[in-house]
């Protein structure tokens, strides 16, 4: 099969791939519990790629998490998924393992998902068809070898284990199988973490061919990925407080996170956002980014601000702060 045959051809629909409505993923721990996603909202239409970017520990991958139902035991959710016309939230879990990888595929963070013991081929096989099943072992073997071909590694590959092989390649490994089953929506989750400068702009690169035309949701703290996402959406402390059109955004930041965010970036001078994100056992009562914020006023300590959008500032912009077009 060609390489190609793995690019998604779906027909642009006007009802949203995926719902998120009110959104909230609480962990009780014995410290208390921790508000990893709070009241979280948006849609993502068919064929839409959506970067999500924010500081370290602010929810992305715990939202990621609860879209594929990952979650552990200790965790709680709240609100609606709704993706295909399908509750996510309510769906079984035999069900749930059908749409994981099939409908939803997923590029997980950590590179430690692949299995130590086993070699690639076998990881690669069991992506195409988690439940085994009866599919003839050369075809799965050929679509395997397509599929490495697909994202540049070479067949041989196959058959080596994930240790005889560089962070790089196991990457590569991994994008293959997010889209093994050749996914309406892919979930990939810091997908150019730990790749010097050369494989993560191939990465980047690999990652905007595979999902030109297929809907994206892409987790990153590397600014610069997502661009090839046409939307924005900027996480802080589980909250999104900001979220448009990814260039717009990028050029003109309206939330003082967000201009702080790009401030960081190393184009931009470098200048990291002084203090720390809060914990998420003791919010802040007010506005969550309130003890950094360079223009906190009065208000900002006492109200928490609600996100409004979608037309904030005249432009087409959703933003959670008391004084962001001031
Ligand atoms: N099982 C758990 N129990 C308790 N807290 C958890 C659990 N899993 C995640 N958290 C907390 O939820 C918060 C969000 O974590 P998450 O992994 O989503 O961050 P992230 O934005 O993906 O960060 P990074 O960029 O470092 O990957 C963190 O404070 C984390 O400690
Ligand atoms: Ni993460």
């Amino acid at each position: 099969m060609d390489a190609l045959s793995y690019e998604f051809t779906s027909e642009t629909g006007k009802e949203p791939i995926l719902r998120v409505r009110d959104l909230n993923t609480v962990f009780l721990t014995a410290n208390g519990p921790v508000q990893a996603v709070n009241g979280l909202d948006f849609d993502l239409a068919e064929r839409e790629r959506m970067a999500i970017i924010g500081e370290s520990g602010c929810g992305k991958s715990v939202l990621a998490q609860t879209i594929l139902k990952l979650l552990p035991y200790n965790a709680r959710v709240s609100g609606e998924i709704i993706f295909h016309n399908q509750d996510l939230l309510g769906t079984g879990r035999d069900q749930m393992v059908k749409i994981r990888g099939g409908e939803i595929g997923l590029i997980p963070q950590q590179l430690s998902s692949l299995d130590p013991l086993m070699k690639i081929k076998g990881q690669i096989r069991k992506a195409i068809q988690p439940s085994g099943g009866s599919r003839d072992k050369k075809q799965l073997y050929r679509k395997a070898f397509d599929l490495l071909n697909s994202v540049g590694l070479d067949p041989q590959v196959s058959n080596r284990y994930p240790h005889q092989l560089s962070g790089g390649m196991n990457r590569r490994v991994l994008v293959s199988m997010g889209i093994a089953q050749n996914p309406d929506l892919l979930i990939a989750d810091e997908p150019t973490t730990g790749l010097d400068t050369i494989l993560r702009n191939k990465t980047v690169k690999l990652i905007d061919r595979i999902t030109s035309g297929r809907s994206l949701l892409l987790i990153t703290h590397d600014i610069g990925a997502a661009q090839i996402c046409e939307n924005l959406a900027v996480m802080y402390a589980g909250e999104i407080i900001e979220r448009g059109p990814a260039q717009d955004i990028l050029d003109n930041p309206r939330h003082p996170y967000t201009q702080g965010l790009m401030s960081s970036m190393p184009s931009r001078g470098m200048y990291s956002i002084p203090g720390m994100s809060p914990s998420l056992i003791q919010l802040p009562k007010g506005c969550r980014f309130y003890p950094r914020c360079p223009y906190a006023k009065e208000k900002c300590a006492t109200h928490h601000p609600d996100i409004q959008g979608e037309n904030m500032c005249g432009e087409k912009r959703e933003l959670r702060c008391h004084y962001a077009c001031s």
